[in-house]
Formats: structure tokens, C-alpha cells, sequence
């Protein structure tokens, strides 16, 4: 089937679209329906079929006869680590942790958090919680012991599992002292923790109240626990996302919606096979270690890298090439902010040389905007198709890619390509009629979205409304703005609201702004993204003192950067406060964080209409200002 049937076919029909896809997965009761349309905006994909999501991706490869192949191959080059799980040896770990989970107490429903470094342990604690049927809710090493907090508050689990330890190339991070901040921080009361004791920082457990992973794995009372047969409709996860303001937001995941559209995705967009090596560079934190680095490729049958390193310096710039050579993998998937720090450390890639990469056949980035610069270099030195691809946690798949396995499109350098099938992507403009091809707006994908799209947000309805449908009625807005070309390719062009993107790291500047705010010498604060070279966007930090304060205006700022790389996490990269007379707001007290973005990139900002008072402009441009050339 071409591209233009197959996305025809899903926008005009697709209960009969999805319907055939849904045969690629086994189920424990097929779907009778397909689409339940009576609660809209609430839409539900096979709302009366039943199946496991971890059968799917682990014990029917098995009963197919591939036990022996290779599931899961662990590279950790902090620690000097190869491990390589085939899927009958992936699924003993698994079910045995759902038993260690099942006499914890947790059962099909009940949340789990997980808060873990990149290791084995960490996918084998969400398969065990797809097995049990119940929702994981991992959160990103890198925040800190309040975001782990927000978030344990709003999900209330019953488990949390979690390691001694995360190793970063500088330093070791001790997780486990941070999870017990988090715990005093929460409201809720959780019952058990598990935790997995790493040497490089052994930590101390709570009696009563902490498990060593090790030791009930291998405790006599524990015996692996079977799949748990769930509705399609209900959740596997919830992936909690930065929003503009308050609290981040529960994506959920349902489980009959997602094995399809990510199996769909598998050969469709990324062209990739059961007997391939895929590899996301990413973490398990984010949406792509969900959908890429463990469910795609296991339902596919694949074998998935899980790779516990960095581009650069673990230990050069050829890390990525060396995996890719080591493991045969076939599909290399990272953020554009990946390979612009190898292309900085190592313009020319003379560290390709070393290394056979012949099994690479392509390229997919995504999780911010790919610069010409980044896509160019990449193309040249690694002589294998580079494709750039757009969506978000919400999504949970692409929405828009050059879909390698159903139709291979000319590549436009800036565009992610088309929509994929099942995304009715529109581009509005501020009164809802769709823009004119070149003409930007506000990216919007018409309802109901695809399967594996979020259905709502965890325990609230309201805000999934308020957030994504109410801007334009039978529309969900993606918060992205862009257009489309001639040709029908989308662009897009960055986020719309106060959501930043750090080396594809989606941050809150809303959550940094109430750090600052929060500090006893601060009157008022604003938090900008800046573009930056390396990663995309960083965020900088503008303070007004309150008047009367005598504290060294340095001190303050070192404090500040301080307080959000302890409250937000080191993720949140600010590095940069600055002290200022005042900011530039409108009259109606709206600070101009487009105006000071632009100053702060060099551009000519006009003087906006709306602003109260011009001349603070003037005092704030020498600070904000990047340094003329010489
Ligand atoms: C398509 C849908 C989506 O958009 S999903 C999101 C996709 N995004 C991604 O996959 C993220 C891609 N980015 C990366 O993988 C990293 O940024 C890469 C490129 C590897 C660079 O890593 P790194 O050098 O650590 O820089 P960074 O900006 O990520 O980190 C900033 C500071 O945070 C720290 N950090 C990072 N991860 C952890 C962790 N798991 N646990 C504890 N700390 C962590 C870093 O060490 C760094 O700290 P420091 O400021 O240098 O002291």
C-alpha cells in the first residue's frame, strides 16, 4: 500500500484501519469493537478486547519457538559492563520480579513507581507490572527528590522500585537518599520499596519498609507470577510530562491501543524487522525509553539496546559508533542533541574509522528541533539515511516521519516529513480555519487520535479538556506551532507556550520560575529557554530584588542556580541568573518573555505596543544581551 492509501484509508475509515493492524497482536479476547465513539471527547480503541502487554512482548516470542534470541542487550561503559538477555531468559527475570511484586501486595490496577538508572532491572520492573496488570509510573533519574514527590503524590503507588545508585560519567548519584527525601516530602504512604544495590554506592534500607532486589529475587517464597489479561482500555502507564503551569501532567497509556499503534510503528515508520538490533539512545524515563527502547522492538521480537552511557565521554566521541559496531544494530534512534555533541568533540569523526558500522541502515532523530547543520553531518559521515521524526510523550508514536517500511519520501532537510497514518494533522490559525500551505500556526491533530495517543490524564479529565481539546473544539493542540509546505511535508517550528526543550528534555520554565520566586530576596522572576548550540535550549533566570535587600547580588544567583538544580533536578541545566532593575511586562502585568527571548538571542525585537514601560528595555539589554562579536 502506498503512503497516500494507507493515510487516506486511516482518516476516512479508521475502525476498518486499525481493525486489521489489531491482528498483529495477540489477544486474550479479540475486540468485537474497534472504536467507542459515545463518550467523545473520551474516545476508546477496542473498548471489549482483553490481552497482556507483557505476553505480548516477551511469552508469545517465547511459545513461538524464539526463546533463544535476543531480547535485551545491556551496554553500560560506566561500568564496564555487557549483558545479553535472550527473551526466554528475559522472561524467567520478569516473572519472577511480578511474583516478588505480587506477595508485595500489588495487584492488577495498582500503581508502582520506578525510579531507576538505565539497567536491566529497570525494564524488567515495568514488564512485571504490564504482568501483573499494573500501571508503572517511571520517573527520569535526573529529577530531583521534590519532582519525584509531586509526582508519587499524584499516583499514589503502592511500590515504589528504585537502586542505590545512578552513574553519571563525573560522579555517582546516589538515588537512594533522594528517594527517601521524596518520601518524606510526599503525602501519600507508600507500603514497600524495592531496592536494587549497586556497588559503585550501597545504600542503607529501611526495615520494614525496604526489599533487596537481589534477595527477593532469589527468596524460596517468591515464584514467578503469570500474564494478568486486562481490558485494552486500561492503563499500563502513566508518564508525567512537563505543562506550562502547576503540577506535571499523568499521561496515561492504555494497554490494547498501544501494543497496536507501536507494533504498527515498528515496521511501518522505522522499517524494522523481528530479527533486527534497534537501538533508541535515550532513557527509560522519557516516552521514547517507554515506546522505543522497550515496547516496540519486544513486541516486535527484536533486540532492544538499553545503553547506560553518553555520546561523549564515556569514553570519546566514538561511543555510539562502537555500540553500533558491537552489537550490530540496525537501527539507531537519539536526539539531534546527541550528535551535535560527537560533532563538537569530534568534527571531522575520524573515530568512525574505527569502527564497522556497515550493519546501520538508518537514522531517526527526534525530541527536539534537527538543525540543517546536525542532519548534514550526520548524512556525511554516516552515509545511511537520516531521518528526522515529531511527537511527543502525549503521543506515544510518531505523528510525523518519512515512514521508512511503508513508503520512503524525498527528505527536506527541516521537516519531519509527512503526517503519519491515524494523524489528522492541521495547521490553525488563531480563529480555527487552517492555514494556507507556508503559512504558520498552531499544529493541531483532529479527533480522535490514533491509538496509543493518550486518552486523558491520570484521574483527571478535565484538565485533558482544558489543556488539549479546548482551544479548538474537536481538535487536540500539541502545543507546537509550524505549517506545511506545498507539498503537504510539516514544519515545525517550537513550542507556542512557556514548555522548553533542553537537549530534548521537555522542561517547565513555570517549575523553575517558582524555585526563584520562592528565595526570601527575589520580588519577581522570569525564566526564558535560550537557544543553545549544544543543547537546543537552556534556560536563564532573570531576578528583581526586593527593595532593601542587601545580600551581594552574586551570592544570590549562585543560591538560585542552586535551589533548582536541587528542587527541579540537575536535568533542569540553569546555569545562569541574572540580576535586573526590572522586567519588561505588558500593561496589564503580563511579563514579555517572547520580547526578553529575543533580546537574549540577539535578534531585533520591535518594541511591543503593549508594553508598559519601554525604557526597562533599555536597562535590560545589556544583561540580557548576548556580547557583540568583536
Ligand atoms: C519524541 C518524544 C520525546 O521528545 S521524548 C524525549 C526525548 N529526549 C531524549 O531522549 C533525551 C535526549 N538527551 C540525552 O539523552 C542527553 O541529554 C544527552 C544528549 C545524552 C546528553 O546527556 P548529558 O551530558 O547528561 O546532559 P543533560 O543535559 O542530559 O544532563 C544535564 C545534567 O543532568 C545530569 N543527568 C542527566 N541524566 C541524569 C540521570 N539519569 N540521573 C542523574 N543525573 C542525570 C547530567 O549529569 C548533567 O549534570 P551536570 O549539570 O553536568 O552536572
Amino acid at each position: 500500500m502506498s503512503y497516500a492509501d494507507a493515510f487516506a484509508r486511516s482518516i476516512a475509515d479508521p475502525q476498518g484501519f486499525w481493525n486489521e493492524a489489531a491482528r498483529a497482536v495477540t489477544w486474550s479476547r479479540a475486540p468485537g469493537r474497534v472504536l467507542d465513539r459515545d463518550d467523545a471527547p473520551f474516545y476508546r480503541w477496542f473498548p471489549d478486547g482483553e490481552l497482556n502487554t507483557c505476553f505480548n512482548a516477551l511469552d508469545r516470542h517465547v511459545e513461538a519457538g524464539r526463546g533463544e534470541r535476543l531480547a535485551l542487550i545491556y551496554d553500560s561503559p560506566v561500568t564496564g559492563t555487557v549483558r545479553r538477555f535472550t527473551y526466554a531468559e528475559l522472561l524467567a527475570e520478569v516473572a519472577r520480579f511480578a511474583g516478588v511484586l505480587r506477595d508485595l501486595g500489588v495487584a492488577e490496577g495498582d500503581r508502582v513507581v520506578i525510579y531507576m538508572p538505565m539497567v536491566p532491572e529497570a525494564v524488567v520492573a515495568m514488564l512485571a507490572c504490564a504482568r501483573l496488570g499494573a500501571v508503572h509510573s517511571v520517573v527520569f533519574g535526573g529529577f530531583a527528590p521534590k519532582e519525584l514527590a509531586v509526582r508519587i503524590d499524584d499516583a499514589r503507588p503502592k511500590v515504589v522500585v528504585s537502586a542505590s545508585c545512578g552513574i553519571e560519567p563525573s560522579r555517582v548519584v546516589p538515588y537512594k537518599p533522594m528517594l527517601d527525601a521524596a518520601l518524606d516530602l510526599a503525602a501519600h504512604r507508600l507500603e514497600r520499596c524495592v531496592i536494587l544495590q549497586r556497588e559503585q554506592a550501597v545504600a542503607e534500607l529501611v526495615p520494614g519498609r525496604d526489599v533487596d532486589w537481589a534477595a527477593a529475587m532469589t527468596s524460596a517464597a517468591t515464584g514467578p507470577a503469570g500474564c494478568v489479561p486486562v481490558k485494552a482500555t486500561d492503563p499500563l502507564y502513566i508518564l508525567y510530562t512537563s505543562g506550562t503551569t502547576g503540577l506535571p501532567k499523568g499521561v496515561v497509556r492504555d494497554n490494547g491501543g498501544h501494543a497496536v499503534a507501536l507494533l504498527w510503528s515498528m515496521h511501518n515508520v522505522y522499517g524494522a524487522l523481528p530479527d533486527d538490533v534497534f537501538w533508541a539512545a535515550s532513557d527509560v524515563g522519557w516516552v521514547v525509553g517507554h515506546s522505543y527502547i522497550v515496547y516496540g522492538p519486544l513486541l516486535l521480537g527484536a533486540a532492544t539496546v538499553l545503553y547506560e552511557g553518553k555520546p561523549v565521554g564515556t569514553p570519546d566521541a566514538g561511543a555510539f559508533w562502537r555500540v553500533i559496531a558491537e552489537h550490530g544494530v540496525n537501527t539507531l534512534f537519539t536526539a539531534p542533541t546527541a550528535f551535535r555533541a560527537i560533532k563538537r568533540e569530534d568534527p571531522a569523526a575520524t573515530l568512525l574509522g574505527k569502527y564497522d558500522v556497515s550493519s546501520l541502515r538508518t537514522l531517526f532523530l527526534a525530541g527536539e528541533r534537527l538543525d540543517p547543520d546536525t542532519y548534514h553531518w550526520a548524512s556525511e559521515k554516516l552515509g545511511v539515511p537520516v531521518i528526522d521524526h515529531w511527537w511527543q510523550t502525549e503521543t506515544g508514536w510518531p505523528v510525523a516521519a518519512n515512514l521508512r517500511g511503508l513508503e520512503p519520501m524525498p527528505i527536506k532537510p527541516g521537516s519531519p516529513t509527512v503526517p503519519v497514518p491515524g494523524y489528522d494533522v492541521r495547521v490553525l490559525d488563531g480563529d480555527g480555519r487552517e492555514c494556507a500551505p507556508g503559512q504558520e500556526g498552531a499544529i493541531c491533530l483532529r479527533l480522535p487520535l490514533p491509538p496509543g495517543a493518550l486518552p486523558t490524564l491520570w484521574q483527571d479529565d478535565g484538565r485533558y479538556v482544558g489543556s488539549y481539546l479546548s482551544a479548538f473544539p474537536g481538535h487536540y493542540l500539541t502545543g507546537d506551532g509550524g505549517y506545511r509546505d506545498e507539498d503537504g511535508y510539516l514544519f515545525v517550528m517550537g513550542r507556542t507556550d512557556d514548555v522548553i526543550n533542553v537537549a530534548g528534555h521537555r522542561l517547565s520554565t513555570g517549575s523553575m520560575e517558582a524555585v526563584l520566586a520562592a528565595h526570601p530576596a527575589v520580588a519577581e522572576c522570569a525564566v526564558i529557554g535560550v537557544a543553545d548550540a549544544l543543547k537546543g535550549q537552556v534556560p536563564r533566570g532573570f531576578v528583581v530584588l526586593k527593595s532593601g535587600v542587601e545580600a551581594d547580588p552574586d551570592v544570590v544567583c549562585a543560591e538560585l542556580v542552586r535551589a533548582v538544580r536541587d528542587e527541579v533536578g540537575a536535568v533542569a541545566s540553569l546555569k545562569r541568573v541574572d540580576v535586573v532593575p526590572a522586567l519588561p511586562k505588558t500593561r496589564s502585568g503580563k511579563i514579555l518573555r517572547k520580547t526578553m527571548r529575543g533580546m537574549a538571542e540577539g535578534a531585533d525585537e520591535p518594541v511591543p505596543s503593549t508594553i508598559e514601560d519601554a525604557t526597562v528595555l533599555d536597562v535590560l539589554r545589556p544583561v540580557i544581551a548576548p556580547p557583540r562579536e568583536p
